[in-house]
């Protein structure tokens, strides 16, 4: 157990008894607010609606800058200081940039991801983060109902590894421990996702502190396939730093949090 609980240190809030998702309200209160992220999908409550156009991406692979292990999760992040990698159509209004993409992740198969979809917990989550240039700066966007959007892609487990992963799972053996980054260069993102366009969409927040609510939710329906070994190497991460005692990076997922009447749409039917 840690020696102190987040009330000492400066906040360092993580996925543990003491500094975990129960504890975060008292730093961040809006951990309390009514559109708190993640949450549970029932199908038989999504509203379809037809009028959802589709979304797109148009991402450039020479955004990727680096790879790094934050003691948190394992985050690639992108140039954004221009409209370079962007997302656009569903449900939002413009372009959105693409800033980063982070996992959560469990400490077995059977769960890890943030949004349970029908009961059904996969392995892991992948997040796509962007944000909205018509605020100055991130830290702006963070702050406004309508400055991010992240497109959460579900990780099952199979036996087909998938490859476009590899790229991502090779770098790891060089950022095993917290503050250890690596440069990640020419990677297109959007290889991760699935076949289909299909989502859900509905308004919520960082799953993580500060939990602010301003983001709008893109939701695949359909999960990627990765492989037992893919995930054992993401679980192969440490939540350290390289002076400390291992402890491995797992379970780093939100619990869902309650809807409070908000209506999940669906872009199909
Ligand atoms: N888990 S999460 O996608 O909500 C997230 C976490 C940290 C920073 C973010 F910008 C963010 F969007
Ligand atoms: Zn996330």
């Amino acid at each position: 157990p840690r020696a102190e609980s987040m009330a000492h240190q400066s906040c360092q809030w993580g996925y543990d008894s003491d500094n975990g998702p129960e504890h975060w309200h008292k730093y961040y209160p809006i951990a309390k607010g009514e559109n708190q992220s993640p949450i549970e999908i029932n199908s038989k409550e999504v509203q379809h609606d037809p009028s959802l156009p589709p979304w797109f991406v148009g991402y450039d692979p020479g955004a990727a800058k680096t790879i790094l292990n934050n003691g948190r999760t394992c985050r690639v992040v992108f140039d954004d200081t221009f409209d370079r990698s962007v997302l656009r159509g569903g449900p939002l209004p413009g372009t959105f940039r693409l800033r980063q993409f982070h996992f959560h992740w469990g400490s077995s198969d059977d769960h890890g991801s943030e949004h349970i979809v029908d009961g059904v917990k996969y392995a892991a989550e992948l997040h796509m983060v962007h944000w909205n240039p018509k605020y100055s700066n991130f830290a702006e966007a963070l702050k406004q109902a309508d400055g991010v959007a992240v497109v959460g892609v579900f990780l099952k487990v199979g036996k087909t590894p998938k490859p476009e992963m590899k790229r991502i799972l090779e770098e790891i053996d060089n950022i095993k421990t917290k503050g250890k980054e690596a440069p990640f260069s020419n990677f297109d993102p959007s290889i991760l996702f699935p076949k289909s366009r299909d989502y859900w969409t509905y308004h919520g927040s960082f799953t993580t502190p500060p939990c602010e609510e301003c983001i709008t939710w893109i939701l695949l329906r359909e999960p990627i396939e990765v492989s037992p070994d893919q995930m054992a190497k993401l679980r192969s991460l440490s939540i350290n730093a390289e002076t400390e005692p291992a402890r491995p990076m797992v379970d780093n997922w939100r619990p869902p949090q309650p809807l409070k009447g908000r209506v999940v749409k669906a872009s199909f039917q």
